[in-house]
């Protein structure tokens, strides 16, 4: 089977031979043209209501770090914004790079930033997640920018103290009584776009909520991510680092700014 990766045998270049759609219309991440952004005074603030029990476990999947919550009833969801009704938070995981100078996914006015935190939720109108991948209104992801500044941010302390136990892919932890909403910036004012995962398959079921304001994280703190293996325990270490899709061509979308 096609074991995609971020590598040039397997990497974002490849990607479309087993999922075409990779070559879409609605594809993602993008580049953020605040010129070309349009100001919608009617867009409302987005809430959350995250139940911190809702947490089960983090896990390192090879190819991100990621915190994996109870979807099986509304428990911690988000609502508001761009979105019809309330979306139920699934997982969230982070993309980062080799440096501190790269490693987001979406750029914002040719800035990139250390990393990218995606929050992942999904429709309840369809019955499970596999059924609202398929739906272009069935996933809605809040993405945060990860900037690295002088002083870490002590909300990321629980996860970065985690990596230790899931160093090598496979590897899992309990992960509980968390909320995630503590990793939020102040500010709500938020970007927003129809695409897709930014990994295979590709579908283009998300609505993108990106938050203007980035959160600061500290110079030690990006290196304990970068200090994941994509490597199983038994293979020889190989780092999980630059985990990032490039950006993908607008095809006339339109972003939308909450904010002026
Ligand atoms: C949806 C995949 C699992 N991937 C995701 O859930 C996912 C979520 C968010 C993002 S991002 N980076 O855009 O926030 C990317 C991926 C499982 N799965 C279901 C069918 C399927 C087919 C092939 C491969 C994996 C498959
Ligand atoms: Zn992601």
């Amino acid at each position: 089977s096609c074991q995609w990766g971020y590598d040039s045998d397997n990497g974002p270049e490849h990607w479309h031979k087993y999922y075409p759609i990779a070559k879409g219309e609605n594809q993602s991440p993008i580049e953020i043209n605040s010129k070309e952004v349009q100001h919608d005074p009617s867009l409302p603030p987005w809430f959350v209501g995250y139940d911190p029990g809702a947490a089960k476990t983090i896990l390192n999947n090879g190819r991100t770090c990621r915190v994996v919550f109870d979807d099986t009833f509304d428990r911690s969801v988000l609502r508001g914004g761009p979105l019809p009704g309330t979306f139920r938070l699934r997982q969230f995981h982070f993309h980062w790079g080799s440096s501190d100078d790269h490693g987001s996914e979406h750029i914002v006015d040719g800035v990139k930033y250390a990393a990218e935190l995606h929050m992942v939720h999904w429709n309840p109108k369809y019955s499970n997640f596999a059924e609202a991948l398929k739906q272009a209104d069935g996933v809605a992801v809040v993405g945060v920018f990860l900037k690295v500044g002088k002083t870490p941010k002590p909300e990321m302390k629980r996860i970065l103290e985690e990596i230790d136990n899931i160093k090598t892919k496979g590897k899992e932890a309990p992960f509980s009584n968390f909320d995630p909403s503590i990793l939020f910036p102040k500010s709500r004012d938020y970007w927003t776009y129809h695409g897709s995962f930014t990994t295979p398959p590709c579908e283009e079921c998300i609505t993108w909520i990106l938050l203007r304001e980035p959160i600061e994280v500290s110079p030690d703190q990006m290196a304990k991510l970068r200090s994941l293996s994509i490597n199983a325990e038994t293979e020889p270490a190989r780092p999980m680092v630059d985990n990032w899709r490039p950006p993908q061509p607008l095809k006339g979308r339109v972003v939308k700014a909450s904010f002026q």
